[in-house]
């Protein structure tokens, strides 16, 4: 049976197990099981701490494990990435008190906290820099004040709680992640059972960043209303019982909506209608 590590808490957790749901397969938890079979599927989901699952992963205990890139790069397990899922997503920065003026070159010398330590030491390698790293579980935004750090370096997302800390970050971000499926290697992408797992969560994921759009459109306008509207492929046109019209369908970044919209309402199309996709295959 396929063996697939999730996160049992943090950020990553809701997320992912809502995706594999979604994707058809049943994972949830009634209470503090460490792992749930799905018997039809023949996949048992084991739940780890997001921290811990590349490890498994990479000694090839588990076949797959959905885990964040920044906690994968840190725990120096020898993973790929079969699939990033869009969801999960921080970015990572040295941090300092508002008001000193400093880049991360300054850092030589200082003592910089963080959950990230493998992350932190390489990065001040390639910069040449030597510094203290302190190694903090949590709450890192807080070892300034306590007196243990001078710097920090952690994850970020809104930024809210650099802000209220008094922080701000210094220089530019050292790494980008999101929530990924991982792998010892592609060699498991030979295993059915993972093909499935990965194109049914690419589906969901594709669904989320599309929707489909549906309107009619005078034929004379057709051309430049697939311009608009060109689809994965290309759009269905079929015609429409009014003499000179076309109803016309396609799949559509979620992000250009009310712009196409715009145009195509400007191009003299009606009935203009957008659905969701709940998930596809392209
Ligand atoms: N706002 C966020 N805070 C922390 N991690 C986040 C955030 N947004 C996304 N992530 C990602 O979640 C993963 C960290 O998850 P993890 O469960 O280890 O810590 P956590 O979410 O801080 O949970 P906790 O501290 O409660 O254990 C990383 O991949 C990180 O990039
Ligand atoms: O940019 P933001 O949206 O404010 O999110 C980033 C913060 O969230 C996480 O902390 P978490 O709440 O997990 O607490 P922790 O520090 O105890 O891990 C992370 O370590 C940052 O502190
Ligand atoms: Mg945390």
């Amino acid at each position: 049976m396929l063996k697939i590590a999730v996160p049992n808490k943090g950020s990553l957790s809701e997320v992912s197990l809502d995706l594999i749901k979604k994707a058809g397969y049943s994972c949830k938890r009634s209470g503090k099981e460490l792992s749930v079979v799905d018997k039809k599927n023949e996949i048992e989901f084991i739940y780890l701490r997001p921290r811990d699952i590349a490890i498994y992963v990479s000694k090839g205990i588990l076949e797959l494990g959905i885990t964040g890139r920044d906690l994968a790069i840190d725990s120096k397990s020898d993973v790929c990435e079969l699939l990033g899922l869009g969801i999960g997503r921080s970015r990572f920065f040295y941090a300092a008190p508002k008001e000193l003026d400093i880049t991360p070159e300054d850092l030589q010398g200082k003592r910089i906290a963080t959950s990230y330590p493998n992350v932190v030491l390489h990065d001040l390698a390639k910069r040449g820099i030597s510094a203290e790293v302190v190694e903090l579980d949590g709450a890192i935004e807080i070892s300034i004040r306590l007196g243990v750090a001078d710097a920090i370096a952690d994850v970020v997302e809104s930024g809210r709680t650099l802000t209220a800390a008094g922080l701000k970050t210094i220089g530019e971000s050292i790494m980008e992640s999101e929530a990924a499926v991982v792998a010892k290697d592609e060699k498991i992408l030979e295993n059915s059972h993972v093909r499935t797992f990965i194109d049914r969560l690419r589906g969901i994921i594709v669904a989320r960043e599309y929707a489909i759009i549906e309107y009619d459109v005078p034929e004379d306008k057709l051309e430049k209303a697939c311009e608009i509207t060109p689809g994965i492929e290309s759009p269905t046109v079929s015609p429409l019982s009014r003499q000179g019209w076309m109803a016309v369908k396609a799949m559509l970044p979620r992000k250009k909506i009310n712009p196409s919209i715009d145009q195509l309402a400007e191009l003299g199309a009606k009935g203009i209608i957008v659905t969701q996709i709940q998930t596809c295959r392209i």
